[in-house]
């Protein structure tokens, strides 16, 4: 579902972001570690249609970012969650999710029962008519996760989606990521906590200098040393929440 050829991303001040990235995902949770600047968020934007290789070439849902009128049939399978993510803040809950709704095209029929679905999936069913400004910080990101899934996306890219839950909520949050990969999604997550790797991912990539360091199993990664190790720091195991 995700095709990724000698994809690099050459910033002009910083040079090369990715370098050479090869990466062949199919259905499941995958999850996607490495140390800051790695170029975890700069391959999602990739990947999500949101930034272009410099070099190599992007295959996604077997169709190519770079024809404009397959690019737009991507986007509308497509779930992301940025790393950014920003919302209007005097819009409610659901306002906001039936806006992202339609903007992936979903059929003005589903969109109630698409909003309806995603709020109970994150949990905010009880928050559906609040205005997103006076939510917490940890329900943003719930909303953001929600915008995600809105569109029951074939391909859903998440940029550090763990950050502000609290431990109950991280642990419903991979519960839903191993639904949705039952579905036949193909799910990328990116994160600090192996604790999210663990919880939701059949495997892991590792990122470290633009470069893939590792890829396969949890199991496989702690074979091969842990993830200190894979990155040369044999001392810097990633963190868990409460690490
Ligand atoms: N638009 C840009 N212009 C110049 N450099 C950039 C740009 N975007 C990212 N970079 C640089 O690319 C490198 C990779 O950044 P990226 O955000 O992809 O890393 P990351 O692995 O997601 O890091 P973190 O874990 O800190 O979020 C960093 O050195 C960053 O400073």
């Amino acid at each position: 579902m995700i095709k990724a050829e000698r994809v690099c991303v050459r910033h002009r001040r910083r040079g090369l972001v990715l370098d050479g990235v090869d990466l062949e995902l199919g259905p499941g949770v995958h999850g996607l570690l490495g140390p800051n600047g790695a170029g975890k968020s700069t391959l999602l934007r990739v990947l999500a249609t949101a930034a272009a290789p410099t070099e190599g070439a992007v295959t996604l849902l077997d169709r190519s970012p770079r024809i404009p009128a397959q690019r737009l049939e991507i986007r509308r399978r497509l779930g992301y969650l940025p790393q950014e993510f920003g919302v209007f803040r005097g819009y409610t809950v659901r306002e906001f999710l039936s806006y992202a709704a339609w903007l992936r095209e979903v059929p003005g029929g589903r969109i109630r029962g698409a909003v309806e679905d995603a709020v109970r999936a994150v949990g905010l069913d009880g928050r559906v008519d609040d205005k997103l400004r006076t939510l917490s910080g940890g329900m943003k990101q719930r909303v953001g996760i929600a915008q995600a899934i809105v569109n029951s996306p074939s391909l859903l890219l998440l940029d550090e989606p763990s950050v502000g839950l609290d431990p109950h909520q991280r642990t419903e949050f991979h519960a839903l990521l191993r639904g949705l990969s039952r579905c036949g999604a193909c799910v990328v997550v990116s994160t600090h906590l192996m604790e999210d790797v663990e919880g939701a991912c059949q495997d892991v990539a590792v990122l470290d200098g633009g470069r893939i360091a590792f890829r396969g199993t949890v199991a496989a990664l702690t074979r091969a040393g842990g993830y200190g190790r894979v990155i040369g720091r044999p001392d810097g195991a990633a963190p868990r929440q409460d690490g």
